[in-house]
């Protein structure tokens, strides 16, 4: 399939209805300028369109990095930095702000908003913006070297890109994120397993990216309809009440279980037959 070429992402196809996104900044360990957090989004969004793709694995490119968060020379010298210095009153400032937070937001964001799951591969420094986006994906391996942080109150900052506000969802421990979130501290794949952070953790980025292939294999060969669904369904009921959950749910699979999908299925473990689906 013809793929876009991007400035700041490689995309590749390594295997049917699996698209593999690399960061790719290796010399600034992947830190992300603006210009970068806009095209990130265009990348999610095309390929949450594409139905040539099932699912997604999201890692940086070379041994260093996943990303070691927000290019801080960038932001220093543009962006908030300089609106929040600027002539206008403060509310007007405010305003510019919030709307360029806002924006920032729903780039990183697009993991999360897109159809299909997103694999994200931890690996080298993680920090800040790298646990923004690895909150929004829908599955976290680590590999063993990765070093994570929330990192923000290091930059003066407290975090608001989305990590304070999935991180906690995310594992259920409030306590631990406060430990972490305050603190900025280095934690490694053990206590990010340990914690259910991640999900897996392998010995280098190398297996960690062999293991996502498997498992986006492994999603690729269900019915889009089923585990587009599911991530919906779960994103949904995350952040509405039981009786919300359960009646989205109805709502949604009044129409999805009309699909085609469910009758090749169906019977398909009983028949030891392995379903194709058409593509979404
Ligand atoms: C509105 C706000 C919205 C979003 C906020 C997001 C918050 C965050 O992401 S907070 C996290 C910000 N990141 C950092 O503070 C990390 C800064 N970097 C470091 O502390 C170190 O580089 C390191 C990650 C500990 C690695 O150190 P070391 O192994 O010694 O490598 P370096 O020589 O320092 O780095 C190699 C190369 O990369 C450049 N670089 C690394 N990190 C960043 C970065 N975050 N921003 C810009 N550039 C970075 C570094 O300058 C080096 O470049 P050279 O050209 O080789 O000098």
């Amino acid at each position: 399939m013809a793929t876009p070429s991007y400035k700041h992402f490689l995309v590749h196809h390594p295997l049917p209805f699996v698209a593999h996104v690399e960061i790719n900044r290796p010399q600034k360990l992947n830190a992300f300028y603006e210009e970068m957090w806009l095209e990130f989004k265009t990348v999610f969004d095309t390929l949450s369109h594409s139905p040539d793709v099932r699912a997604i694995i999201l890692s940086g490119a070379g041994d260093r990095a996943f990303t070691a968060g927000l290019d801080v020379e960038a932001a220093s010298q543009s962006g908030i930095l300089v609106q929040a210095s600027g002539e206008a009153d403060v509310a007007r400032k405010a305003v510019q702000i919030k709307r360029h937070v806002e924006e920032f937001q729903n780039c990183v964001g697009s993991v999360e908003k897109c159809e299909k799951p997103v694999i994200c591969v931890l690996h080298g420094f993680a920090f800040g913006l790298a646990l923004d986006i690895s909150t929004c994906a829908d599955i976290r391996i680590a590999s063993a070297d990765v070093k994570l942080a929330v990192k923000e109150v290091d930059i003066g900052l407290a975090a608001d890109i989305g990590t304070l506000s999935r991180l906690p969802k995310l594992v259920g421990n409030f306590g631990w994120v406060k430990d972490v979130a305050l603190s900025a501290r280095v934690f490694g794949a053990e206590e990010a397993y340990r914690v259910g952070f991640v999900s897996q953790v392998h010995e280098n980025k190398q297996k960690a990216i062999e293991a996502a292939l498997e498992m986006a294999e492994l999603l690729a060969t269900k019915s889009p309809v089923a585990v587009q669904g599911t991530k919906e369904l779960l994103n949904h009921a995350r952040d509405h009440t039981l009786l919300d959950s359960l009646r989205y749910t109805g709502v949604w699979n009044s129409a999805a279980i009309q699909t085609s999908d469910v009758e090749r299925a169906m019977l398909s473990g009983l028949k030891k037959r392995k379903p194709t689906f058409e593509k979404l």
